[in-house]
């Protein structure tokens, strides 16, 4: 399987700061401090790591050591107006490569810088709600009332994190602690439908929007950006592993561990009837084989994998997937949080959220 593959890595750091590009009263005017977590994602050169399979360790080892410079600093001593954005665009300098840079000041908002250099300010809320499906078979467990403490992540570029609390507001007041199939336009509450009903609400009062992502669960969910709908569904990995061509004495050729977060991107057109791409238990029951050849086994003994690295991996599941699933058009392989290797299929990058 071809495709384009990006690699990942994140960092946290722990600082203070103070801003004055606020409003009078607002409260980051005072000195305050946040643990910081920063992300980075993009293609890398060649032969940037040194061997094919040390790009995750380099990159992780190079984002650490840029975030090791703020750890523990107050920010404005090293950056002027250190907001957010500014310390993505700060780390993108440091970086010096053509990367992909979110900032997160808190776990509910902060940055992202997209491929062009734009930034999304992004906030992610929490609402609680019931739900259930009118149109799927009978007997599926979607289709009893139950519920969920869903999560929205709404990105926009040029918009401040208060311009989207405004925006999102009477959206909250809409969803929380309500029935979803009472609302007018979500007799059919799928994570599809909700994220375009989100989006039609506040599109018109958030000019800049990008993204409204919708988690259903901590391991599905769907994002839609005014045309189309993308939905994924994470799989959990405890396999064991050791690269063929990582340098002798590296870590990496020892016989060592990771459990993956593995998450498989769809895209589909809406099934009109059903108001989803494709039922997320499809999904797992249709990768399910694949599953089974890698949760709990020695990867590097299977025949059919050249190494075990990030990026060759994903290919490999891409490929695997893609005869199940040909809807799959992007896979992200995670060996610790926020850290390993996307590929993806089509010249469209993936977009927002990093
Ligand atoms: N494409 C969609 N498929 C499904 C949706 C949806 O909104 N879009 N919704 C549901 C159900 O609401 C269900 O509650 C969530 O799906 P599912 O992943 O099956 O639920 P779990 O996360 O509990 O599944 P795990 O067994 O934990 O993986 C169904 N499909």
């Amino acid at each position: 399987m071809v495709g384009t593959v990006w690699h990942a890595a994140a960092a946290g750091f722990e600082a203070a700061r103070r801003l004055v590009n606020v409003p009078p009263a607002h409260r980051a005017r005072n000195l305050h401090g946040h643990g910081f977590q920063v992300r980075v994602r993009g293609e890398l050169p060649g032969d940037w790591a040194g061997f094919p399979g040390g790009e995750v360790q380099r990159l992780s080892d190079e984002l650490r050591d840029v975030a090791a410079m703020l750890d523990f600093r107050l920010l404005n001593e090293v950056i002027d107006e250190p907001s957010d954005e500014r310390l993505a665009r700060w780390f993108s300098g440091q970086m010096g490569l053509p990367l992909e840079v979110g900032v997160q000041s808190m776990a509910d908002r902060g940055v992202d810088l997209d491929g062009a250099g734009r930034a999304h300010a992004w906030r992610r809320y929490a609402f609680h709600a019931a739900h259930r499906l009118p149109n799927v078979p009978e007997g599926h467990k979607c289709g009893r009332m139950h519920g969920h403490g869903f999560e929205a992540l709404i990105h926009a570029h040029g918009a401040t994190h208060e311009q989207l609390d405004a925006a999102w507001a009477p959206v909250q007041l809409q969803l929380h602690m309500n029935c979803l199939n009472e609302l007018a336009g979500l007799e059919n509450p799928t994570s599809e439908m909700l994220s375009s009903w989100i989006w039609s609400r506040m599109a018109p009062v958030l000019p800049g929007l990008a993204n409204v992502t919708v988690f259903e669960t901590a391991s599905c969910g769907a994002c839609h950006d005014g045309r189309h709908w993308r939905t994924w569904k994470d799989f959990t990995l405890d396999s064991a592993l050791q690269l063929k061509r990582a340098p002798e004495g590296s870590p990496l050729r020892r016989l060592h561990g990771h459990t993956y977060l593995l998450r498989l991107h769809l895209e589909a057109p809406l099934d009109e009837v059903m108001g989803w791409t494709l039922d997320f238990g499809d999904v797992k029951r249709l990768f399910d084989p694949v599953f089974r050849m890698l949760d709990h086994h020695p990867l590097h003994e299977r025949a059919d994998l050249a190494d075990c690295d990030a990026a060759t991996l994903s290919r490999w599941v891409l490929g695997q997937a893609r005869e199940r699933l040909p809807q799959v058009n992007r896979v992200d392989l995670h060996e610790t949080a926020g850290c390993g290797a996307t590929v993806y299929l089509g010249a469209e990058a993936p977009s927002l959220p990093i």
